[in-house]
Parts: structure tokens; C-alpha cells; sequence
């Protein structure tokens, strides 16, 4: 689905990823992990085209695609769900749930079609529509911000730390979130902090460090190796 190669990328002091190569299996659940500044959130940004490579391949099926505008990657079906703190507080659910379908603004059939979908899956979005976001708790409005990433249909879902700040009861609407989407057809890439949930809800999993993949398996071979624990994982897993 998403090929990268060689892949050197940064922000003007010297690259972060330093030939970076990562294979994400198509329709499947992929988590990024590794200690802090290895480049995990720079993968993500590279790929949804908010940060240029200065090297390197980015194939999406069958296109070279690095370093196109994000408007550009969200035609083609990649969209990037931002950290945290990602909807307008003021305006209503419904609105920051539109706010993913900007790019086909004027297929309001499309639109309204879409919104019924994802308002039966999630249904928070049905109930709560009319009430500004900033009503709800955190892992409410990480449900409406997936909405609003799945508005115009990707087939590439890119989570930045999904996990970042949720209670225990509101991972669980990730999780079903992430299923999900897998059970309809979308690739999802996700980064976490939170190793155990993240490996957790993956098939594949990939280590970072420096830049570049120290390891790649199923995620949970990646959980259940000994050498991943301390190191990289923040403590035995
Ligand atoms: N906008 C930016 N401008 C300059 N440097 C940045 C920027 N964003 C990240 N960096 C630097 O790039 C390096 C990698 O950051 P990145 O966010 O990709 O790491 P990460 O693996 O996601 O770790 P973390 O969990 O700490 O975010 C870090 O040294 C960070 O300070």
C-alpha cells in the first residue's frame, strides 16, 4: 500500500529520517513504536505530505507520491488524523465532522449520504451532533475526529498517538474505532507511546530508532520479544 524508500526527512537542522525503508501492508492495522524522537510523528507527516522529504521514494500503489501537497494526498485517499486537540471547540460536532468533507464541498448529496454513514456507526455523531465539541470528553471527540478523517472514504488512515491522553474506558472506543475501520477496507498506520495498546490493536508492528526500522514483525511477536522491553519499549511489555 504505502512503500517507502531511502526516505531522508527533517526540519532544517539535519534530517531525522536517514533512509528511512517501510513497507505498510494494505488493509491491514500497522504500529509504529520506539523511544522518543526516533522520528515515529516525522514518518506519519512525511507520508500525509505536511513535511517534504529531501531523498527518497514514497510509492502509494502504484504512484510516487513524496512530497505531493496534503490536499493533493487527500484526493488520493491518504488522510492524517492530527495528536490530539484536533477538532474547533466552538463549532458543533456535526460541523467538525463536515469540516473532512471540505474537498467535495459541493457534493452536498455526497456529503449528507456520508454523514448518515458514520453517524450510524458512530453514533455519538447522531446524538450529539447540534452541541459545540468542546461538550464532550476526550474520548468522544477522538470518535468525531476519526469521522471527520473518514468523510471523503481513504483508503490510508494516519493516527498520531490515538491513545494520548484517554482513560481506559475511552481506548476501548479507539480499538473499536480502529476495527473498524480494518473491517472496512482502510489501512491504517498508527504511531503510539502506549506500546502494549498500540501493539495491541495492530496485525504488523515496526520499531523505530534513530530514523530509521530497527525491526519489523507481527505486532505481536514484537511484543513477546525479550530484547524489545527495555530498550525501546519503555519496560517489558
Ligand atoms: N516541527 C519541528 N521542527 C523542528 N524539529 C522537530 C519538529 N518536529 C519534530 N522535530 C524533531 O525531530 C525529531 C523527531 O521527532 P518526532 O516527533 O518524529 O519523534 P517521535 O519518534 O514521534 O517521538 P515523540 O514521541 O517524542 O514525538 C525530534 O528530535 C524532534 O525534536
Amino acid at each position: 500500500m504505502i512503500s517507502m524508500t531511502g526516505v531522508h526527512a527533517g526540519y532544517g537542522g539535519g534530517d531525522v529520517l536517514r533512509g528511512l525503508d517501510l513497507e505498510v501492508a494494505p488493509g491491514a492495522v500497522t504500529c509504529i513504536v520506539g523511544p522518543n524522537g526516533a522520528g515515529k510523528s516525522t514518518v506519519l507527516r512525511t507520508i500525509s505530505g505536511q513535511l517534504a522529504p529531501r531523498l527518497g521514494e514514497i510509492r502509494f500503489g502504484d504512484r510516487d507520491v513524496a512530497g505531493r501537497h496534503p490536499a493533493e494526498l487527500i484526493k488520493a485517499g491518504i488522510v492524517q488524523v492530527p495528536q490530539s486537540n484536533g477538532l474547533f471547540p466552538a463549532m458543533t460536532v456535526a460541523e467538525n465532522v463536515l469540516l473532512g468533507g471540505y474537498l467535495r464541498r459541493r457534493e452536498k448529496d455526497y456529503l449528507r449520504r456520508r454523514f448518515a454513514q458514520l453517524a450510524e456507526r458512530f453514533p455519538i455523531i447522531g446524538e450529539r451532533g447540534g452541541e459545540p465539541a468542546g461538550n464532550l470528553s476526550g474520548g468522544q471527540r477522538r470518535t468525531v475526529e476519526f469521522a471527520r478523517a473518514l468523510m471523503l472514504e481513504p483508503r490510508m488512515v494516519l493516527l498520531d498517538e490515538p491513545s494520548l491522553g484517554l482513560d481506559p474506558r475511552s481506548l476501548g472506543l479507539v480499538e473499536q474505532a480502529v476495527d473498524g475501520m480494518r473491517e472496512s477496507g482502510v489501512t491504517v498506520l498508527l504511531v503510539e507511546q502506549n506500546v502494549r495498546f498500540g501493539l495491541g490493536i495492530a496485525d504488523h508492528g515496526v520499531v523505530m530508532e534513530s530514523g530509521g526500522v530497527l525491526k519489523a514483525d507481527s505486532a505481536q511477536a514484537i511484543l513477546d520479544d525479550p530484547e524489545m522491553g527495555v530498550l525501546f519499549l519503555g519496560g517489558a511489555p
